[in-house]
């Protein structure tokens, strides 16, 4: 049997970092073409320009959003930054669709959020997006991952941040990611094996696209979903390596067709052109034909 009915598909390929503290960036937003923006109160905003960028963002949820072609997260500082509690205030006024936690060493540290938002009364479709990006958020990954499986948790993407990872381990910037492969991988595992999505680091030299689009072919291949952004011209080459490709649709077409043939109505596995194609290989065809059409859709609506 098909499984498309309990389909639930998101893109994540292109996850925009915007500093709250730019308004110029924050006037773009609307007008660019990634699937997530992340508002960003943490990294980007000075500690003394804190308060303006969380004005900022009430202004721009109170006028600009919802955006019904992206999803919308705030980043937010640390619990034990003395930013947090006016960061969350801010967060619960703004009522995106997610909250993205920095430098989550454990699942305490969703909990402790999951809980605010439960006394909020915070809709539930306000989710938590978790960076992992300290030694022990990596050591951890799988005990956080494991948090979307928990009732109340609300936890929903794992993000991956290189920056903090290698200031913290003291692999060189100048390395590339060779010593980092091994933490990503366990990153991506962990997310899987509870059903969530997980989006790759940041590529800081926006100059170099022919660099950044070697990271993101790199990144699909490891199984990232996405991948985080810090500039609108990181977005196009995102979108099309996390995107489904023609020869991946054509491909998913012809697995689809295979299992809809009568013949096939009582076979598990089927032969298509020598290849051997079982029932886990449709559901996989289903997800990128799910994909496929959201893009297409999408394309529809703003031609
Ligand atoms: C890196 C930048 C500071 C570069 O900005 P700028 O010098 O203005 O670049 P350009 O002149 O090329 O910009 C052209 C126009 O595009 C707008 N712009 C630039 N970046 C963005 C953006 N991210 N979103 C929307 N619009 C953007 C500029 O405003 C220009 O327009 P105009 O002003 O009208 O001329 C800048 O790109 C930037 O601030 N990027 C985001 C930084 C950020 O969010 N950092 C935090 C995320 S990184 C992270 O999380 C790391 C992680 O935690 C880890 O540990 O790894
Ligand atoms: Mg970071």
């Amino acid at each position: 049997m098909s499984s498309s009915a309990s389909l639930s598909v998101r893109l994540r390929r292109s996850v925009l970092s915007v500093p709250a503290i730019n308004p110029r960036a924050l006037a773009k937003v609307p007008d660019l073409d990634c699937d997530v923006v992340i508002f960003d109160l943490e990294d980007s905003v000075a500690p003394e320009k804190k308060g303006e960028a969380r004005e900022n963002l009430r202004r721009f949820f109170g006028e600009v959003s919802p955006l019904h072609d992206k999803e919308c997260v705030i980043r937010i500082n640390g619990h034990d930054t003395g930013f947090a509690d006016d960061d969350m205030a801010a967060v619960i006024a703004c009522r995106p669709d997610a909250v993205l936690l920095p430098k989550v060493d454990g699942p305490q540290d969703v909990e402790r959020v999951a809980d605010l938002l439960a006394e909020a009364d915070a809709p539930e479709g306000l989710r938590i997006w978790a960076m992992t990006e300290t030694p022990l958020g990596v050591l951890n990954a799988a005990a956080i991952a494991r948090m979307g499986r928990t009732d109340g948790a609300r936890l929903d993407c794992l993000v991956v941040g290189l920056n903090d990872l290698r200031k913290a381990t003291a692999v060189p910037a100048g390395s590339g990611r060779t010593f980092l492969v091994p933490w990503l991988m366990q990153v991506v595992l962990a997310a899987r094996a509870f059903g969530l999505d997980v989006i790759d680091s940041v590529g800081n030299d926006f100059s170099d696209i022919a660099a950044f689009e070697a990271e993101c072919r790199q990144g699909r291949s490891m199984g990232f979903d996405g991948k985080m952004l810090i500039h609108p011209a990181q977005i196009g080459p995102a979108n099309r390596y996390f995107g489904p490709s023609t020869e991946e649709i054509a491909e998913a077409q012809a697995i689809a067709e295979a299992f809809a043939a009568p013949a096939a109505a009582e076979l598990n596995v089927v032969n298509s052109n020598g290849q051997m194609i079982e029932r886990l290989h449709l559901d996989q065809a289903e997800r990128l034909l799910a994909k496929a059409k959201i893009i297409q859709d999408r394309k529809g609506n703003s031609a």
